[in-house]
């Protein structure tokens, strides 16, 4: 039987002044489906999504629900023809609390006798929350005082909580840890038999080919072709992407694992926030993959490596690489002050709050860590400037109108793209690399193992912490695992290692 369609987009449109994102896009959108959208970044998958729901208007074209015109003002509209998102990355307030976060827009149901009843309104965020199992948490917390991945969970509920028809995800699964995403699996699956619609937004072609039961290509902002589960083929699917055959490893190809001998970081028993007694040394020449779920510490030792955590037990320690063959200089390294001087750079998995300045330019976020090298006598040279610039968005291929544009109108793998080149460009010594290729499609991936592994050969040191465990396994030359704040095992870089070995020491 013919599934009913839900939305219909009919030759939709999007300019943003004269870049077309979206160029005349019909599609069908049907009850009782996971659909899944695909295509590199900036191909206008995120344009789309928005457009259905209500946060940007269309500039041609017309969309129909049930067959009624259909032109949402804002999200709450959407909402009320019975469609909800959740963004790429997140969209709450700090400073509210998670109740507060939830109903934001919506306080009017709460109020009583001229004033917002809280106590009615943490009920029902409570109940929202227990919706997709979230039972311990307190919703009256703040929501700067929770980390990345509840934050998203929050927004889930959110979205949920209104009883979507059509429940959009826009990449949101590369922002969560391996429960975080078996979590949102089920509820697209749950939807789906409950014959609503879900459109899924993902870089991840094995994830889509699991979770989705047909498959929409988009590039350039056109849709190139519509897949049904029956016919995915991974290959095929994309060279649809990228309009050309591309190769299938993009990892390194060798097994050999060693590095130098000088130890440019070195924790020593140190335990602070989650993380307890930690030993760990970084050497010259090498890349050191950390492993585990998001609540294991990861992403922790990363902000301590950069300075951002002062231990509240032991020292971290980074000797400072002197090129004449001197002794290094041993730092005690407990500021992001002391990081930058000592040439370490960090990008956050939090990017858009702890990396990039959305209102800045691209030149500007691209340039900002590597000031002292663009300038002279204080001043800096807008030429070489503009050069750095210039080459920094070749390199990565940074899809953008120009250097001048903001980064918070960037498609979010060309932000990440921003966020990366900041610190490879920048000749740091060292990079601390939080979840570095998130949201970056299949061709620039590539680009960024190839960069990772010839600074390494440069004698560059590199901390890849990852969610990912094909990427740990083909890029590390060693991997260490961890669980409850605490590394658990390492592992040498070998041709036999397999994530099952890995999962083992992560649960
Ligand atoms: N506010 C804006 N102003 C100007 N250009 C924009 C704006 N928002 C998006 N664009 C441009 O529209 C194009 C499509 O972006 P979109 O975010 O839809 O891509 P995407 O397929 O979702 O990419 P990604 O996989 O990186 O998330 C990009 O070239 C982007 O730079």
């Amino acid at each position: 039987m013919d599934k009913q369609v839900f939305l219909e987009t009919r030759n939709i449109s999007k300019k943003f002044n004269d870049v077309t994102a979206v160029n005349q896009v019909s599609m069908n959108i049907r009850l009782g489906e996971i659909r899944g959208l695909i295509g590199e970044n900036g191909s206008g998958k995120s344009t789309i999504s928005a457009m259905m729901s209500g946060l940007l208007p269309a500039t041609g074209g017309d969309m129909r629900i049930a067959g009624a015109l259909y032109r949402p003002k804002s999200t709450l509209d959407a909402r009320e023809h019975k469609v909800s998102m959740i963004v790429q990355e997140t969209g709450t307030i700090p400073e509210l609390s998670i109740a507060e976060n939830m109903f934001l827009g919506e306080e009017k149901r709460f109020v009583k006798r001229g004033f917002v009843d809280h106590k009615r309104m943490n009920q029902e965020a409570k109940r929202a929350l227990e919706l997709i199992d979230l039972h311990e948490l307190d919703v009256t917390r703040p929501m700067y005082t929770l980390g990345f991945e509840q934050r998203k969970l929050i927004e889930i509920a959110r979205a949920l909580y209104y009883d979507p028809t059509l429940f959009i995800v826009d990449e949101t699964t590369t922002a969560l840890s391996h429960e975080g995403r078996v979590l949102i699996h089920q509820i697209m699956r749950r939807l789906r038999d409950q014959n609503k619609a879900v459109l899924f937004i993902s870089h991840d072609l094995p994830e889509l080919m699991e979770v989705c039961d047909v498959l929409t290509v988009m590039r350039d902002g056109n849709l190139i072709t519509t897949i049904e589960k029956q016919d995915f083929n991974e290959n095929h699917i994309k060279q649809s992407m990228v309009g050309r055959v591309i190769e299938g490893n993009y990892y390194r190809t060798d097994y050999d694992g060693s590095y130098g001998e000088q130890v440019l970081i070195s924790v020593n028993n140190v335990s602070v926030s989650v993380l307890r007694d930690i030993d760990l040394e970084l050497h010259k020449g090498e890349i050191l993959g950390i492993g585990g779920l998001s609540g294991s510490g990861m992403h922790e030792l990363g902000k301590l490596m950069y300075g951002g955590l002062k231990p509240v037990q032991g020292e971290v320690i980074v000797y400072e690489d002197r090129e004449d063959g001197a002794p290094a200089i041993p730092r005690k390294l407990n500021s992001i002050k002391t990081a930058m001087a000592s040439r370490i750079g960090y990008v956050s998995k939090d990017r858009d709050k702890e990396t990039l300045i959305m209102e800045a330019s691209i030149k500007d976020n691209l340039v900002l860590s590597a000031l002292d090298q663009l300038s002279r006598f204080g001043l800096i040279l807008p030429g070489r400037e503009k050069r750095f610039a210039a080459e920094q968005m070749e390199e990565l291929q940074i899809k953008a109108s120009g250097m001048n544009q903001k980064v918070g109108e960037l498609s979010g793998g060309n932000k990440q793209k921003v966020s990366f080149g900041k610190w490879i460009g920048n000749h740091s010594k060292i990079l601390i690399l939080d979840s570095p290729t998130r949201g970056v499609d299949v061709g620039v991936k590539t680009t960024m193992y190839q960069l990772l592994y010839s600074l390494k050969q440069e004698g560059y040191s590199i901390l890849m912490i990852s969610e990912e465990l094909p990427e740990l396994i083909g890029m590390s030359d060693r991997i260490l695992m961890m669980k409850d704040g605490r590394i658990r095992k390492e592992f040498a870089r070998s041709e036999n290692l397999s994530e099952a070995m890995l999962i083992e020491h992560m649960i």
